[in-house]
């Protein structure tokens, strides 16, 4: 049982007792004014920027407002269960950390630092196939601590194979496929400050260590990066790919897998037809489709079509602990939280992500508990309103 909300609390009182000026921020606009304070323009509006005029990235936050709480009283909320069930395994919290890639533009640590803050707090640190580190090097770090690979299908399917081979031989146990992304976005941001971080060799750590994506170069990346990385950015994503590439995924490999960025109804049932184990519902955090539905929008839409076939995941817009509980509320089975441990990186390394993180779950613990639900199973379309 947990009372992890009552915890944090009487730290920020003991705090509150002994002001201490170094203190990290605990508002996330805060952590990210304080990011924008020691990133350069470019990997702050990497960071930051969405997709075109960022309308799906505002609407994500906005979506949130639509739905409101109605707390029930006197229901015994003493004790608490955050724990959620991830494919046979238990997690403490129905958070995990979202796959983001490139870390090194924000913090030298990079994926180390949040890979380990994850591990630290039990949240399942999905690792991306875009990290500055390789996959090898986040899940020595993690030791035994719940893990996932993300996939970026590359057009050499050479490539993708050994990925998953990678992944499996280094202790992940899911596979989440994206498939928002076989090609970047048109991102203003990067666009007007002329920043793409792998074009200066940041992100591509698991392909540059990749046997499979070695052996297509006539020389080592360490002689000739920059053939490396043009090598990289024709063959990074794979834009013909169809629904029934998926059996190519299945035979290679027995994880479960998730299919990352699903906002119709009719693919969820589709990836639920041929046989994948989860979805998670994401506009990639608005910085793909810009005009696409938010992804609160599309979650009750899914949820009633997939009807508990399998589970449902959500990211775009967490970032305080009611936005988990409304997600959880309209169907998520957890959710994936990305740019506010990232603002936590760039301030105070893997000390800021375990701050940003801890603080997510306690402000969930909280609200859950003020709202009348004693466990993340409670939580259910009945205690919202639009
Ligand atoms: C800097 C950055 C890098 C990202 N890299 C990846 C990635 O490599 N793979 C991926 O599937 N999603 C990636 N994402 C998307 C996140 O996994 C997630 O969908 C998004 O951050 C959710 O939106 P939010 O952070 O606004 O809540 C990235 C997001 C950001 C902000
Ligand atoms: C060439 C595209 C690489 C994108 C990898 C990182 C990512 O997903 C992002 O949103 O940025």
């Amino acid at each position: 049982m947990s009372n992890f909300g009552n915890q944090i609390q009487y730290q920020i009182y003991a705090t509150m007792q002994n002001p201490n000026p170094d203190r990290l921020p605990v508002i996330y606009e805060e952590w990210e004014a304080r990011a924008r304070e020691i990133l350069e323009d470019g990997p702050f509006y990497y960071i930051a920027g969405g997709a075109g005029g960022e309308s799906t990235m505002k609407a994500n936050l906005h979506a949130f407002d639509h739905w409101k709480i109605v707390p029930r009283m006197l229901r015994d909320v003493q004790d608490r269960d955050l724990t959620v069930d991830l494919f046979g395994k238990t997690a403490p919290f129905p958070f995990l950390l979202a796959p983001i890639g490139v870390q090194s533009i924000i913090h030298p640590d990079g994926e180390l630092a949040s890979a380990k803050a994850s591990a630290k707090l039990g949240v399942p640190y999905i690792t991306s196939s875009a990290s500055s580190k390789s996959m090898e090097e986040i899940a020595e770090v993690m030791g035994d601590a719940e893990r996932w690979f993300q996939l970026y299908w590359s057009k050499d399917t050479d490539v993708t194979a050994s990925f998953i081979r990678r992944a499996e031989a280094s202790g992940y146990s899911a596979i989440v496929v994206t498939l928002d992304t076989p090609m970047l976005a048109w991102r203003e941001q990067d666009l007007k400050n002329v920043y793409l971080p792998f074009l200066i060799g940041e992100g591509v750590g698991n392909y540059f260590t990749d046997p499979a994506f070695r052996s297509k170069l006539s020389k080592a990346p360490e002689e000739n990066p920059t053939a490396a990385i043009m090598h990289w950015a024709q063959t990074f994503g794979n834009p013909g790919l169809t629904w029934d590439d998926l059996e190519f995924l299945r035979e290679h490999t027995r994880l479960p897998i998730l299919l990352k960025g699903i906002l119709h109804p009719d693919d969820a049932k589709r990836a639920a037809n041929y046989g994948v184990d989860g979805v998670i519902v994401s506009n990639h955090g608005g910085r793909q489709v810009d005009g696409a539905v938010s992804a609160l929008e599309s979650l009750p839409r899914i949820s009633e079509a997939i009807g508990g076939q399998m589970p449902i995941f959500m990211d775009s817009g967490i970032r305080r602990g009611a936005d988990a509980v409304k997600a959880i509320a309209l169907g998520a089975k957890a959710v994936l939280v990305g740019r506010p441990p990232m603002y936590g990186l760039a301030v105070a390394g893997e000390k800021g992500v375990k701050e940003v993180l801890q603080n997510m779950i306690a402000d969930m613990d909280i609200t859950m508990a003020l709202a009348g639900k004693k466990t993340v199973t409670d939580i259910d379309i009945s205690m919202l309103t639009e």
